[in-house]
């Protein structure tokens, strides 16, 4: 279990002191699939990176299973960093193996049988010998997240498994996270700019925006936001302005998007009959309707409408 209590965290950038993590708590109970989402230096890797011992914050709490964090709490927990740092590219796979879990104080000649049958089922078995450097990007990041299993830590932090590697390998993880999910019985968070991996392999997301959580939801709930549908309608006319706050009073998420010499009103609903509404009103108007468009909505969209509503507001609004 993982508990954060009020983690601060500053950088001094050209003599100004910047607030990377501001006030972060979150908890992660055992056998929890957490995902971390966030955009580019929202403050992921800091959190990950306080979280494996690499930097201090500058306030806060961490409890590891109810135990102050300290250098005994690293036994319970593996890291998998972003980017490819994570193995000796000059040692084979099987080196690499010896190598970080003989750190552990594990040998590998207990562990033949178990090594073996993972590099199987990840179709690794062939390559056993092989120098990591001759891997590529997709086969050494499984690598790095087979070895964070074989540590057997309770708890496998994951940071961006999926970043750099092609679409095909990038599904290929996706399967190979959802096996690991499956079969392992950790306490995993998964930091990730991949609304689909989060989506798949996660039960709650938590998302971090300039360095503090606005939204820590379940994915379900989260999901119920898909119900909302999306619709535009394009209108080959301009709106006068009574017939523009009529139309604005009578959905609570309704937009005016005015064109050159025409106009879109863009409006999300949960109930079918708000549509008629909607078009009820521009018949009491009677501006010919040009077009009347469906809008998908998906998970990255939920995404960037929560941290888009909260730069704009500072406050959370799902749509
Ligand atoms: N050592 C450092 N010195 C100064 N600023 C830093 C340092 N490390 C990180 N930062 C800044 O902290 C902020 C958060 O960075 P962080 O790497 O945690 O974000 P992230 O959410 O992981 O982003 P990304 O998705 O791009 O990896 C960024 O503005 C970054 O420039």
């Amino acid at each position: 279990m993982i508990k954060i209590e009020n983690i601060q965290k500053s950088y001094i950038s050209k003599s100004n002191r910047v607030n990377v993590l501001d006030d972060v708590s979150l908890t992660i109970q055992k056998g929890e699939i957490v995902g971390l989402l966030g955009s580019n230096g929202a403050g992921k890797t800091t959190l990950i990176k306080i979280l494996c011992g690499l930097i201090n914050p500058d306030g806060g709490n961490i409890y590891i299973n109810n135990k102050i964090f300290s250098q005994k709490s690293l036994m319970y927990i593996s890291t998998v960093l972003e980017g490819n740092r994570n193995l000796y590219w000059r040692l084979s796979i099987i080196e690499n193996i010896e190598y970080f879990l003989g750190i552990r104080g594990y040998s590998i000649k207990n562990k033949t049988e178990k090594i073996n049958t993972i590099l199987k089922t990840f179709n690794l078995i062939d390559k056993k010998f092989e120098l990591v450097k001759n891997l590529s990007r997709g086969m050494q990041q499984k690598v790095a997240i087979i070895i964070a299993i074989l540590c057997e830590t309770e708890i496998l932090i994951l940071d961006e498994p999926t970043l750099g590697l092609d679409v095909k390998s990038n599904k290929e993880m996706i399967h190979f996270l959802k096996q690991i999910v499956e079969s392992e019985n950790k306490t995993i968070l998964i930091s990730s700019h991949d609304m689909g991996l989060i989506e798949q392999l996660c039960s709650r997301a938590i998302i971090i925006s300039n360095g503090k959580i606005i939204t820590d939801n379940t994915i379900e709930n989260l999901n119920s936001v898909f119900e909302i549908k999306s619709f535009i309608i394009t209108l080959n006319k301009k709106l006068e302005n009574h017939q523009r706050d009529k139309l604005l009073s009578s959905l609570n998420l309704l937009q005016i998007s005015e064109l050159e010499d025409k106009c879109e009103v863009i409006f999300n609903i949960k109930e079918n009959n708000e549509i008629y509404l909607v078009l009820e009103i521009l018949k009491e108007f009677n501006v010919p309707i040009e077009k009347f468009e469906q809008r998908d909505i998906n998970f990255e969209q939920v995404f960037l409408n929560i941290i888009g509503d909260e730069n704009a507001n500072g406050s959370i609004q799902y749509i």
